[in-house]
């Protein structure tokens, strides 16, 4: 069969400025939330930090070299926003921008088109201690930041992104506390999802200013399936959709949140004005795809507030996340994303698996996990390409191993393993076998 790849399709990975480039004070720069949270005791796993991560601070004229080995004709990585403006306004931090532009020049050199996300979840702590993003001028502080780096980069810059996430920033931020900034409230997370909104469409007003069109969000998506055909577990697996799936997409297409948002947060539910919700109205050019994995959902009534939960399959393959390798749930979000809001353009910016790869034997790391694991998803996003969708590009997430969030250094989701002592880069069997599908154009799968 003829990959369904297109020779434009953009093969890609990924990784964010916090958990690879260490360094997070150097050069001027002002320290973010995530600093802040890693070095507070009991938030992350083993005490580890961003403080070296990979040292792609120092390393990346390598680790570009490195994707040029792997024949990657796109790489998408995240600004750290307090390396550009250290007080998360204001003064400009020129040896801060200096480090993206280099890592840019150096990109376009070896012919990989740079995508650029502006914000991965390390604001500003100078921001955060006047609110952050529950302060309504949050959205306004975005769109300086956001114009800066145009202004800089743009003239280089082909494809950006504005949020990874929001909603990850908004429930394990706000909500449940696990992730920065750590606040567990009811009240806050439809304010911060509404700020987070509305930066994005402040951002992609400065950007049009500047004539342009290849901008858009990065959202998490997975299809959520009821654990029984009981009406509850249905009616918990649509209430999940809606929260998980539907709260930023309907948003930004339709200028509308889902109804079933007032019926999770209820009275911590504002009544948002015509006029707001017109102004969150802000589709942009293309839709970033997060898929990693099904959600699994059961009735819960003991988890308020939304009266469902995710569960693990006993009978299913997990990566090291306990998350369900479950490659059809790409393309029936592809699919779901085509007919709802109608045909987008897409690229799926993070698809990847953490498993507890062996140590290096002759310089290679075997992980024949992960090899099936890509193999199976990137079939999947075939299937959906065969059936219309508008799909652009796929970014394997990720490049390296690296600071995974509250887990530290212990999950690893690298195409190359990074030793834990000198950081060396150590290729996996996966950066082989993708870089066959890359130089076949995905006729390797
Ligand atoms: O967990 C793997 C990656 C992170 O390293 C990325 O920074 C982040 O963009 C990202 N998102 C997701 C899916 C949503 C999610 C985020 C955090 C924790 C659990 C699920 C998985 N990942």
């Amino acid at each position: 069969m003829a990959a369904p790849f297109p020779d434009d399709f953009l093969w890609g990975a990924a990784t964010s400025a916090y958990q690879i480039e260490g360094s997070p004070l150097a050069d001027g720069a002002g320290p973010s939330i995530w600093h802040r949270f890693a070095h507070t005791p009991g938030r992350v796993a083993g005490h580890d930090t961003g403080d070296l991560a990979c040292d792609h601070y120092h390393r990346s004229l390598e680790d570009v070299a490195l994707m040029a080995e792997l024949g990657l004709s796109a790489y998408r990585f995240s600004l750290a926003w307090g390396r550009v403006l250290p007080e998360g306004r204001g003064a400009v931090n020129s040896r801060g921008l200096d480090f993206y532009e280099r890592l840019v020049d150096a990109l376009l050199e070896h012919g990989i088109q740079p995508m650029a996300t502006l914000y991965h979840w390390d604001l500003p702590v100078a921001l955060h201690e006047r609110g952050g993003w529950l302060n309504p001028d949050s959205p306004h502080w975005f769109a300086e930041y956001a114009g800066t780096v145009f202004r800089a980069l743009d003239d280089r810059v082909p494809l950006w992104i504005t949020l990874n996430e929001p909603w990850v920033v908004t429930v394990p931020g706000y909500l449940d506390g696990q992730l920065a900034p750590g606040h567990r409230d009811l009240f806050e997370p439809p304010r911060v999802a509404n700020h987070l909104l509305l930066a994005h469409a402040e951002a992609v007003a400065a950007y049009r200013a500047l004539g342009r069109h290849r901008i858009g969000l990065a959202v998490n998506l997975e299809p959520q399936h009821p654990a029984s055909p009981s009406p509850a577990d249905l009616e918990a697996a649509r209430r999940r959709d809606a929260f998980i799936n539907r709260w930023f997409l309907d948003a930004l297409v339709f200028g509308r949140y889902p109804e079933e948002l007032a019926d999770i947060f209820g009275p911590a539910w504002p009544e948002f004005s015509a006029e707001s919700l017109a102004k969150i109205r802000c589709p942009g050019d293309f839709i970033g795809v997060n898929y990693y994995s099904r959600g699994l959902v059961r009735a819960a009534p003991e988890a308020p507030p939304l009266d469902a939960i995710r569960i693990t399959p006993t009978d299913a393959e997990l990566t090291a996340m306990d998350w369900e390798v479950y490659p059809e749930g790409l393309t029936e979000t592809l699919l779901w994303l085509r007919d709802r809001y109608a045909n987008p353009p897409l690229y799926i910016t993070e698809n990847g698996a953490a498993f507890d790869d062996p140590p290096p034997r002759d310089g290679l790391v075997e992980d024949p996990r992960r090899v099936a694991y890509l193999r199976a998803h990137i079939r999947a996003a075939a299937t959906a390409l065969e059936q219309g969708v508008d799909l652009r590009g796929y970014c394997v997430w990720s490049l390296l191993d690296n600071f995974e969030w509250a887990e530290g250094y212990s999950k690893r989701f690298g195409l190359y393993q990074v030793d834990p002592g000198d950081r060396t880069r150590r290729p996996k069997t996966s950066a082989c076998f993708y870089r066959e599908v890359i130089r076949s154009r995905g006729a390797a799968v």
